[in-house]
């Protein structure tokens, strides 16, 4: 079986890994213990040899629908048969002592035959385990890894296969639980309980919400997902939920985004801060402090979940990848790049933070200082952009005016909440940028600013300008650059990156790329911002139809095809979605210093 369309997929998640089920009911991507194990069921990126778990009829057939359970994140999936309607109750309970995946299969009416396959391949499909029988569990063991199996219904001989029936009013509850090979054989959770448990737990979690604008129901969804895209035990933040879902269908633009990109961390700190979850935002703090301790001017822009700093890119070339669009890469050199705006991100990231009640302690003073000694330093030096560009660096302009906001949030920190700094010369630093960027950042022929200085071509990233508090919103300046990307990038109303041919492939990558869904938020916001109310609101409600039946989106769009791209679900396509309804709703994220 080949795996599903990206926008069929729905998240199941601990808080501390995730797994991806599609409408067939198969489990085709789990990692564990951790969001960046190795995968034991690995389907999404080859077939089902990679590894996977189907529970669903017999009959093959996808479902009729599903949906989470009101404001969780456990998920029902039901199949109206021939025989009668059969449902599948999929979650994992936040973690306790050990990862869970809890299935529970229930007879609506009629007696349905069912039809459970289990495939366990750890290390990313590469390696099969032993399957043994223990105390009336079955375990699948192979080096580091084992997982148990706990079930009523009984596997074949090869702990691989079962057929059964379930009957109106029937509940059958399936359990796999993850422990290192070395450990005790882990105690099943009692499925019933864990589900009241994990109800509970979300429930709870989201009546934390403090949003009262419009499209509530969609917001909430979004953070619930967001929430789900964070470490529990450190604070980090996961860009999505998977590595190598392609930018471009059967392309090479593959990344693995199962670390936590200070960028993306920042913009989803800034959702949740907006609103009301200061809990993520403090625990994102303590992490961001504890990563980049030791030597702040050696911040990377990615960590692992636990602050890891390597995260060797590598090609895992037995897999075929999803839909053929290989390599698959685990890891990811971008790691080691130069990206300037993620220093004013951060600091950016901790003035809201700040403003948003969250004292400020020496420790997270003492850090923003020695990052902005680098900045000084260094912020004249070509990058690597927030895109990540593999082509030579260049002076881009969205980074240099990040590398002006950072260093305008430490004026605006000393100057009013009585933090010491030296405040003349990161004044002076700033209104050097400001200057530097409006001459050689702005083309006046064109009436816009540019990707890079010199460059002849548009970035999406230029339409934060104004929500940093770079130029007003009313400025010309603001309104050229608008209108340009709306003219270069758009593609059937929603926007590109940048264009990939333009500039002589700036990014240095083959191929091109669908439409960036953060992007097409930030354009909605900068329509709003210059009072195109009602386009705003077009393009944002275009936006939200664009979500799978769950809530999730994906990184990227095809417009042609009209699918899903990209990793999903993305934390910064739904920081977007998040912002912008807060945006529409009269509450817009401007992080200037106030
Ligand atoms: O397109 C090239 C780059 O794509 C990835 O980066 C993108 O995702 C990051 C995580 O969400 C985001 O922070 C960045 O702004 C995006 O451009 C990939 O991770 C890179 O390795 C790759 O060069």
């Amino acid at each position: 079986m080949t795996p599903a369309l990206i926008e069929d997929y729905a998240l199941l998640g601990d808080l501390q890994t995730a797994a991806l089920v599609d409408r067939r009911g198969s489990v085709d991507w789990l990692c564990l213990p951790r969001f960046d194990s190795p995968a034991c069921f690995a389907a999404l990126l080859h077939n089902e040899e990679a590894g996977r778990w189907l529970l669903a009829p017999a009959n093959g057939e996808p479902c009729t629908r599903r949906r989470y359970r009101g404001e969780t994140l456990v998920l029902e999936t039901e199949w109206e048969t021939a025989d009668g309607t059969a449902r599948v109750i999929d979650f994992m309970p936040p973690r306790g002592e050990a990862a869970d995946v809890v299935r529970i299969v229930e007879g609506v009416s009629g007696a349905v035959p069912m039809r459970l396959d289990l495939k366990l391949r750890f290390d990313y499909g590469d390696v099969a385990p032993w399957i043994r029988s223990h105390d009336g569990q079955l375990a699948a063991i192979a080096g580091p890894d084992a997982v148990w199996f706990h079930s009523p219904v009984s596997l074949d001989e090869r702990g691989t296969h079962a057929e059964f029936t379930v009957r109106a009013g029937q509940r059958i509850p399936f359990v796999l639980t993850y422990a290192p090979s070395h450990c005790p054989t882990p105690k099943p959770v009692d499925a019933e309980q864990a589900l009241r448990d994990t109800e509970r737990y979300w429930r709870g979690w989201i009546s934390g919400c403090r949003y009262d604008g419009r499209w509530d129901a969609e917001v909430r969804r979004a953070l619930i997902l967001l929430k789900a895209l964070t470490y529990a035990p450190t604070g980090g933040i996961v860009a999505a939920a998977t590595t190598s879902l392609p930018e471009e269908l059967g392309g090479t633009r593959n990344w693995d985004y199962r670390y936590c990109w200070l960028r993306d961390a920042t913009f989803t700190l800034q959702a949740l801060l907006g609103t009301g979850f200061v809990d993520e935002a403090r625990a994102w703090r303590e992490w961001l402090v504890r990563a980049v301790a030791g030597d702040p001017a050696k911040l990377q822009i990615m960590y692992g979940v636990d602050g890891a700093r390597r995260l060797p890119e590598q090609v895992l070339p037995w897999l075929s990848g999803y839909e053929g669009a290989a390599p698959v890469r685990i890891g990811n050199a971008a790691a080691d790049q130069f990206q300037l705006d993620v220093w004013g991100e951060v600091l950016d990231g901790l003035h809201l933070a700040r403003q948003a009640g969250i004292q400020v302690t020496d420790t997270a003073w003492d850090v923003q200082r020695a990052l902005l000694d680098y900045l000084e330093g260094h912020w004249a030096e070509p990058d690597n952009s927030l895109w990540e560009v593999r082509g030579p660096r260049r002076h881009f302009v969205h980074s240099k005016v990040m590398a002006w906001a950072g260093l305008d949030r430490a004026v605006h920190t000393v100057q009013h909440h009585g933090l010491e700094g030296p405040v003349d010369r990161w004044r002076n630093v700033r209104d050097t940028i400001h200057r530097e960027v409006c001459e050689r950042g702005y083309d006046a022929e064109q009436g816009t600013f540019t990707q890079f200085y010199g460059s002849q071509a548009v970035d999406a990233a230029l339409l934060l300008l104004p929500r940093v508090g770079f130029l007003p919103w009313n400025d010309a300046r603001v309104r050229g650059t608008v209108d340009a990307v709306q003219k270069q990038l758009c593609e059937d109303g929603l926007v590109l990156r940048y264009r990939v041919e333009a500039e002589g492939r700036v990014d240095g990558l083959p191929g091109s790329e669908g439409v960036f869904l953060a992007c097409s938020f930030w354009l909605a916001d900068a329509l709003w911002g210059l009072g195109r109310a009602e386009e705003a609101e077009a393009l944002f409600r275009r936006l939200l139809d664009l979500r799978n039946d769950v809530g999730m989106l994906s990184e990227e769009y095809d417009v042609i095809t009209g699918r899903h791209l990209g990793n999903t679900p993305q934390a910064f396509s739904l920081v977007g979605l998040v912002n912008t309804a807060r945006s529409l709703s009269g509450k817009p994220t401007e992080t200037q210093a106030s």
